[in-house]
Protein backbone atom coordinates (compact mmCIF):
# COMPACT_ATOMS: atom_id res chain seq x y z
CA UNK A 1 0.00 0.00 0.00
CA UNK A 2 1.38 3.62 -0.75
CA UNK A 3 0.06 6.34 1.66
CA UNK A 4 0.76 10.08 1.33
CA UNK A 5 -0.06 12.58 4.19
CA UNK A 6 -0.40 16.09 2.75
CA UNK A 7 0.63 18.55 6.10
CA UNK A 8 2.31 21.93 7.07
CA UNK A 9 3.70 19.69 9.91
CA UNK A 10 5.20 16.89 7.66
CA UNK A 11 7.67 16.45 11.09
CA UNK A 12 4.47 14.67 12.88
CA UNK A 13 4.76 11.46 10.69
CA UNK A 14 8.53 11.07 11.91
CA UNK A 15 6.81 8.90 14.39
CA UNK A 16 5.96 6.07 11.82
CA UNK A 17 9.71 5.56 11.64
CA UNK A 18 9.55 3.25 14.85
CA UNK A 19 7.55 0.27 15.95
CA UNK A 20 5.37 -1.71 13.35
CA UNK A 21 4.95 1.03 10.77
CA UNK A 22 8.31 1.02 10.58
CA UNK A 23 9.39 -2.67 9.76
CA UNK A 24 6.02 -2.72 7.54
CA UNK A 25 8.29 0.11 5.70
CA UNK A 26 11.40 -1.35 5.47
CA UNK A 27 9.86 -3.93 4.05
CA UNK A 28 7.61 -2.65 1.83
CA UNK A 29 4.33 -3.54 2.59
CA UNK A 30 3.76 0.20 3.13
CA UNK A 31 5.31 3.16 1.51
CA UNK A 32 4.23 6.45 3.64
CA UNK A 33 5.43 9.47 1.93
CA UNK A 34 4.38 13.06 3.91
CA UNK A 35 4.55 16.08 1.76
CA UNK A 36 4.50 19.65 3.06
CA UNK A 37 1.53 21.29 1.84
CA UNK A 38 4.03 24.92 1.89
CA UNK A 39 5.97 23.22 -1.00
CA UNK A 40 3.27 23.91 -3.14
CA UNK A 41 2.84 27.72 -2.39
CA UNK A 42 4.24 30.78 -4.72
CA UNK A 43 4.61 33.58 -2.45
CA UNK A 44 7.17 34.04 -0.48
CA UNK A 45 5.75 33.71 3.19
CA UNK A 46 4.81 30.29 1.73
CA UNK A 47 1.30 31.19 2.69
CA UNK A 48 -1.22 28.29 2.84
CA UNK A 49 -4.37 30.50 4.46
CA UNK A 50 -6.44 33.46 4.57
CA UNK A 51 -9.27 34.89 6.73
CA UNK A 52 -12.91 33.52 5.96
CA UNK A 53 -15.72 34.62 2.97
CA UNK A 54 -18.62 35.00 5.16
CA UNK A 55 -16.58 36.53 8.58
CA UNK A 56 -15.61 34.88 11.64
CA UNK A 57 -13.09 33.49 13.75
CA UNK A 58 -9.77 32.27 12.70
CA UNK A 59 -8.64 31.10 9.15
CA UNK A 60 -9.13 28.66 5.82
CA UNK A 61 -6.67 27.06 4.47
CA UNK A 62 -6.72 27.91 0.68
CA UNK A 63 -7.48 25.68 -2.60
CA UNK A 64 -4.92 26.59 -5.00
CA UNK A 65 -1.79 24.88 -2.74
CA UNK A 66 -4.08 21.89 -2.14
CA UNK A 67 -5.16 21.21 -5.74
CA UNK A 68 -1.29 21.34 -6.05
CA UNK A 69 -0.06 18.62 -4.01
CA UNK A 70 -2.89 16.99 -4.98
CA UNK A 71 -2.19 16.67 -8.30
CA UNK A 72 1.77 16.55 -7.85
CA UNK A 73 0.78 13.08 -5.81
CA UNK A 74 -1.94 12.09 -8.07
CA UNK A 75 0.27 11.94 -11.45
CA UNK A 76 3.40 10.69 -9.62
CA UNK A 77 1.18 7.86 -8.72
CA UNK A 78 0.07 7.14 -12.12
CA UNK A 79 3.60 7.06 -13.35
CA UNK A 80 4.46 4.46 -10.75
CA UNK A 81 1.31 2.67 -11.44
CA UNK A 82 1.97 -0.59 -13.51
CA UNK A 83 -2.08 -0.56 -14.16
CA UNK A 84 -2.98 2.09 -17.11
CA UNK A 85 -4.78 5.11 -15.82
CA UNK A 86 -7.86 3.76 -16.69
CA UNK A 87 -7.79 0.57 -15.13
CA UNK A 88 -6.17 1.91 -11.78
CA UNK A 89 -9.07 2.70 -9.37
CA UNK A 90 -8.77 6.14 -8.11
CA UNK A 91 -6.65 6.82 -4.93
CA UNK A 92 -8.73 7.47 -1.61
CA UNK A 93 -8.58 10.69 -0.42
CA UNK A 94 -9.25 10.54 3.24
CA UNK A 95 -9.95 14.34 5.19
CA UNK A 96 -10.12 14.16 8.78
CA UNK A 97 -12.43 16.59 9.87
CA UNK A 98 -14.99 16.73 12.93
CA UNK A 99 -18.04 17.13 9.97
CA UNK A 100 -16.84 13.43 8.95
CA UNK A 101 -18.23 10.21 8.46
CA UNK A 102 -17.26 8.03 11.36
CA UNK A 103 -14.46 6.30 10.98
CA UNK A 104 -14.49 2.45 12.91
CA UNK A 105 -13.17 -0.73 12.43
CA UNK A 106 -15.46 -1.46 9.57
CA UNK A 107 -14.18 1.36 7.68
CA UNK A 108 -10.20 0.41 8.79
CA UNK A 109 -11.38 -3.46 6.81
CA UNK A 110 -12.68 -1.60 4.10
CA UNK A 111 -9.86 0.50 3.43
CA UNK A 112 -7.00 -1.85 4.08
CA UNK A 113 -6.93 -3.85 0.59
CA UNK A 114 -6.92 -0.35 -0.99
CA UNK A 115 -3.91 0.26 -3.21
CA UNK A 116 -3.57 4.25 -2.42
CA UNK A 117 -4.84 6.40 0.13
CA UNK A 118 -3.80 9.97 0.88
CA UNK A 119 -4.74 11.80 3.42
CA UNK A 120 -5.34 15.48 3.83
CA UNK A 121 -4.58 17.13 6.86
CA UNK A 122 -6.46 20.14 7.63
CA UNK A 123 -5.39 23.04 10.08
CA UNK A 124 -7.05 26.40 11.05
CA UNK A 125 -10.95 26.72 10.85
CA UNK A 126 -10.48 23.91 8.08
CA UNK A 127 -9.55 23.40 3.84
CA UNK A 128 -12.16 25.76 1.06
CA UNK A 129 -14.91 23.55 0.31
CA UNK A 130 -13.95 23.93 -3.61
CA UNK A 131 -11.43 21.28 -2.73
CA UNK A 132 -13.63 18.90 -2.46
CA UNK A 133 -15.11 19.47 -4.86
CA UNK A 134 -11.95 19.81 -7.39
CA UNK A 135 -11.25 16.72 -6.02
CA UNK A 136 -14.47 14.74 -6.41
CA UNK A 137 -13.46 13.69 -10.40
CA UNK A 138 -9.84 13.04 -9.09
CA UNK A 139 -10.15 10.82 -6.17
CA UNK A 140 -12.58 9.00 -4.27
CA UNK A 141 -13.36 11.53 -1.35
CA UNK A 142 -13.96 10.44 2.07
CA UNK A 143 -13.97 13.19 4.87
CA UNK A 144 -13.93 11.16 7.91
CA UNK A 145 -14.37 12.02 11.68
CA UNK A 146 -12.81 9.97 14.34
CA UNK A 147 -14.90 11.28 17.14
CA UNK A 148 -17.41 14.10 18.45
CA UNK A 149 -14.74 16.10 19.64
CA UNK A 150 -11.68 18.69 17.83
CA UNK A 151 -8.04 18.65 17.43
CA UNK A 152 -6.17 21.24 16.41
CA UNK A 153 -5.21 19.72 13.04
CA UNK A 154 -5.53 16.49 11.06
CA UNK A 155 -2.27 14.76 11.49
CA UNK A 156 -3.29 13.24 14.77
CA UNK A 157 -6.38 11.51 13.18
CA UNK A 158 -4.15 10.78 10.27
CA UNK A 159 -1.14 8.79 12.52
CA UNK A 160 -4.62 7.19 14.18
CA UNK A 161 -5.94 5.70 11.00
CA UNK A 162 -2.66 5.00 9.37
CA UNK A 163 -2.27 2.37 12.63
CA UNK A 164 -5.59 1.04 12.32
CA UNK A 165 -5.63 0.48 8.86
CA UNK A 166 -1.89 -0.30 8.24
CA UNK A 167 -1.99 -2.99 11.23
CA UNK A 168 -4.80 -4.90 9.07
CA UNK A 169 -2.64 -5.39 6.10
CA UNK A 170 -1.49 -9.27 6.12
CA UNK A 171 2.10 -9.44 7.08
CA UNK A 172 1.99 -6.15 9.08
CA UNK A 173 1.03 -8.06 12.26
CA UNK A 174 3.13 -10.80 13.29
CA UNK A 175 0.49 -13.17 14.44
CA UNK A 176 -2.96 -12.58 12.13
CA UNK A 177 -4.72 -14.33 14.73
CA UNK A 178 -4.17 -11.61 17.32
CA UNK A 179 -6.35 -9.46 14.74
CA UNK A 180 -9.34 -11.37 15.20
CA UNK A 181 -10.45 -11.09 19.02
CA UNK A 182 -10.37 -7.67 19.40
CA UNK A 183 -12.62 -4.96 20.48
CA UNK A 184 -15.34 -4.30 17.40
CA UNK A 185 -14.03 -7.05 14.94
CA UNK A 186 -17.34 -8.84 16.06
CA UNK A 187 -18.89 -5.93 17.05
CA UNK A 188 -18.46 -6.25 20.62
CA UNK A 189 -15.90 -4.50 23.13
CA UNK A 190 -13.05 -7.04 23.95
CA UNK A 191 -13.38 -9.23 27.00
CA UNK A 192 -10.78 -8.45 30.18
CA UNK A 193 -7.49 -10.27 30.47
CA UNK A 194 -4.93 -11.41 32.98
CA UNK A 195 -1.66 -12.95 32.77
CA UNK A 196 0.86 -14.23 36.17
CA UNK A 197 0.08 -14.19 39.11
CA UNK A 198 -2.71 -15.72 39.06
CA UNK A 199 -3.62 -13.89 43.04
CA UNK A 200 -2.15 -10.41 42.71
CA UNK A 201 -2.39 -8.65 45.82
CA UNK A 202 -4.95 -10.06 46.98
CA UNK A 203 -7.06 -9.95 43.61
CA UNK A 204 -7.88 -12.92 41.90
CA UNK A 205 -7.97 -14.28 38.16
CA UNK A 206 -11.73 -16.10 37.65
CA UNK A 207 -11.49 -19.51 38.35
CA UNK A 208 -12.69 -20.19 34.85
CA UNK A 209 -10.10 -19.38 33.07
CA UNK A 210 -7.75 -21.42 35.00
CA UNK A 211 -9.84 -24.32 34.34
CA UNK A 212 -8.63 -25.53 30.79
CA UNK A 213 -11.99 -26.41 30.09
CA UNK A 214 -12.08 -24.41 26.34
CA UNK A 215 -15.85 -24.11 26.04
CA UNK A 216 -16.46 -22.97 29.77
CA UNK A 217 -13.89 -20.18 28.98
CA UNK A 218 -15.22 -18.83 25.36
CA UNK A 219 -18.49 -18.31 27.04
CA UNK A 220 -17.62 -16.74 30.06
CA UNK A 221 -15.64 -14.45 27.72
CA UNK A 222 -18.70 -14.21 25.24
CA UNK A 223 -20.35 -13.33 28.22
CA UNK A 224 -18.08 -10.68 29.51
CA UNK A 225 -17.63 -9.17 26.15
CA UNK A 226 -21.50 -8.80 26.39
CA UNK A 227 -21.80 -7.56 29.33
CA UNK A 228 -19.48 -4.99 28.96
CA UNK A 229 -20.54 -3.85 25.56
CA UNK A 230 -24.07 -3.41 27.11
CA UNK A 231 -23.03 -1.14 30.22
CA UNK A 232 -20.14 0.68 28.15
CA UNK A 233 -21.44 1.04 24.62
CA UNK A 234 -24.94 0.28 24.30
CA UNK A 235 -25.41 0.93 21.29
CA UNK A 236 -22.98 -1.20 19.58
CA UNK A 237 -25.68 -4.16 20.97
CA UNK A 238 -28.06 -2.65 18.60
CA UNK A 239 -25.84 -2.59 15.57
CA UNK A 240 -24.66 -6.30 16.00
CA UNK A 241 -25.63 -8.01 12.60
CA UNK A 242 -25.50 -12.34 13.82
CA UNK A 243 -24.45 -13.01 10.15
CA UNK A 244 -21.32 -10.86 10.46
CA UNK A 245 -19.84 -12.58 13.02
CA UNK A 246 -18.42 -15.97 12.42
CA UNK A 247 -17.80 -17.17 16.23
CA UNK A 248 -17.99 -20.59 17.16
CA UNK A 249 -19.83 -19.88 20.53
CA UNK A 250 -22.63 -17.79 18.78
CA UNK A 251 -25.04 -18.96 21.11
CA UNK A 252 -24.57 -16.58 23.47
N1 LIG B 1 -11.71 15.55 15.23
C1 LIG B 1 -11.04 16.37 14.37
N2 LIG B 1 -10.73 17.64 14.59
C2 LIG B 1 -10.07 18.24 13.54
C3 LIG B 1 -9.65 19.56 13.47
C4 LIG B 1 -9.01 19.99 12.33
BR1 LIG B 1 -8.42 21.81 12.23
C5 LIG B 1 -8.79 19.18 11.25
C6 LIG B 1 -9.22 17.87 11.30
C7 LIG B 1 -9.85 17.41 12.45
S1 LIG B 1 -10.50 15.85 12.81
Amino acid sequence: MRIDAVTIFPEIFNVLDVSLLGKARESGLIDFTAHNLRDFTSDAHRTVDDSPYGGGAGMVMMAEPWALALESIRSSAATESTEDDDAAPAPVLIIPTPSGHVFNQKLARALAPEEHLVFACGRYEGIDERVYEWAAPRFRVLPVSLGDYVLNGGEVAVLAMIEAIGRLIPGVVGNPESLVEESHEDGLLEYPVYTKPSTWRELEVPEVLLSGNHGKIARFRRETQLHRTAKRRPELILDIDPASTNRKDRDL
